[in-house]
């Protein structure tokens, strides 16, 4: 691989708040166009991780690139080349979506140009007139998207980007973060919905208590660590359709495997589904806690 591929790059990052070590030997690394998953509970450390990798503070031990940037010697040069959507709603409520972008385009000095190419990569062109305070939580975040690709960043760093999003609202961000990757941004995202990461993610990294316990694709980690299973559809002897029953079984289990075998010797099994591990069943699994 092309190692200029790599966009960010965090080699042992350590940081500690007093004598708190919050954040301790992370590495970790994301390509060009990947979109990468920081995971983990409350208080792992996800957030503190983005806000050194973003220039915003500098880590206690361990070294960064973003974007081949080091994030504590070329902060300038970082800030040029990243974009940054943090969990609160910083918007101008009674201003249009075209507006807030404006603003921003005149306090950084950016061509006002860009506000319609980035208003069509948030799907959201057709509102941009509308005061934002008529907007749904959803159209909220993909503007606070937006206004952090006005200077067209190679690299976005989204915290919790569906954080206290509805189910559907929630979707609209994600559709929003895939059509980004499809045109070659590198995403790091924190999250602690493991559907989420698994539906979004090219790769995870998992973080507990500052450390990262795994590291690698969702369907990688499902695979060594998730345990599958069968649901077995019965149905008992002498009954009828009504009577149909589900039982979950293990295939890691010999006595399952055993129990399996019976029923199929003696004709019960009506039906049988396979069931994947979930990314969160592999989380408690490597972490030992949930991951919220
Ligand atoms: N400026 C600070 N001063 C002192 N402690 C801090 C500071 N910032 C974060 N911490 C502590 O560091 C730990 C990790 O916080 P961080 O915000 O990185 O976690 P997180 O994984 O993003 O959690 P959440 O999912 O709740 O946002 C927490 O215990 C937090 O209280």
């Amino acid at each position: 691989m092309d190692t200029r591929d790599i966009m960010i790059e965090a080699r042992e990052l350590s940081r500690t708040f007093g004598k708190k070590q919050v954040v301790d030997g992370v590495s970790l690394s994301a390509r060009r166009g990947e979109i990468f998953g920081l995971l983990g509970p409350n208080g792992a450390g996800k957030t503190t991780t983005i806000r050194m990798l973003t220039g915003q503070i500098e880590p206690s031990g361990g070294s960064a690139r973003v974007a081949g940037y080091d994030v504590v010697h070329q902060r300038r040069e970082l800030k040029q080349v990243i974009g940054v959507v943090f969990e609160e709603q910083n918007l101008y409520e009674r201003l249009s979506a075209r507006l807030n972008l404006e603003v921003s385009c005149w306090l950084y000095d950016l061509p006002k140009t860009r506000v319609n190419e980035v208003l069509d990569l948030v799907r959201l062109r057709d509102r941009a007139k509308d005061p934002v305070r008529t907007f749904s939580n959803g159209m909220k975040q993909r503007v606070m998207i937006a206004r952090a690709l006005l200077h067209r960043p190679r690299v976005l760093f989204l915290d919790e980007p569906s954080r206290g999003l509805d189910p559907i609202t929630a979707r609209e961000v994600r559709q929003a973060v895939r059509d980004l990757c499809q045109e070659g941004m590198t995403i790091l995202m924190t999250t602690h919905l493991m559907e989420e990461a698994d539906q979004l993610c090219h790769r995870v990294a998992f973080i507990n208590n500052g450390h990262i316990v795994a590291n690698d694709t969702p369907r990688n980690l499902k695979l060594a660590h998730g345990e599958p299973t069968l649901t077995v559809t019965l149905s008992q002897t002498g009954q009828d359709e009504q009577s149909l029953q589900e039982q979950e079984l293990s295939l890691n289990n010999s006595t399952d495997q055993a129990q399996l075998e019976a029923w199929m010797r003696e004709g019960l099994v009506r039906a049988i589904h396979s069931n994947e591990a979930s990314l969160e069943d592999v989380f408690i699994q490597i972490a030992g806690v949930r991951p919220a």
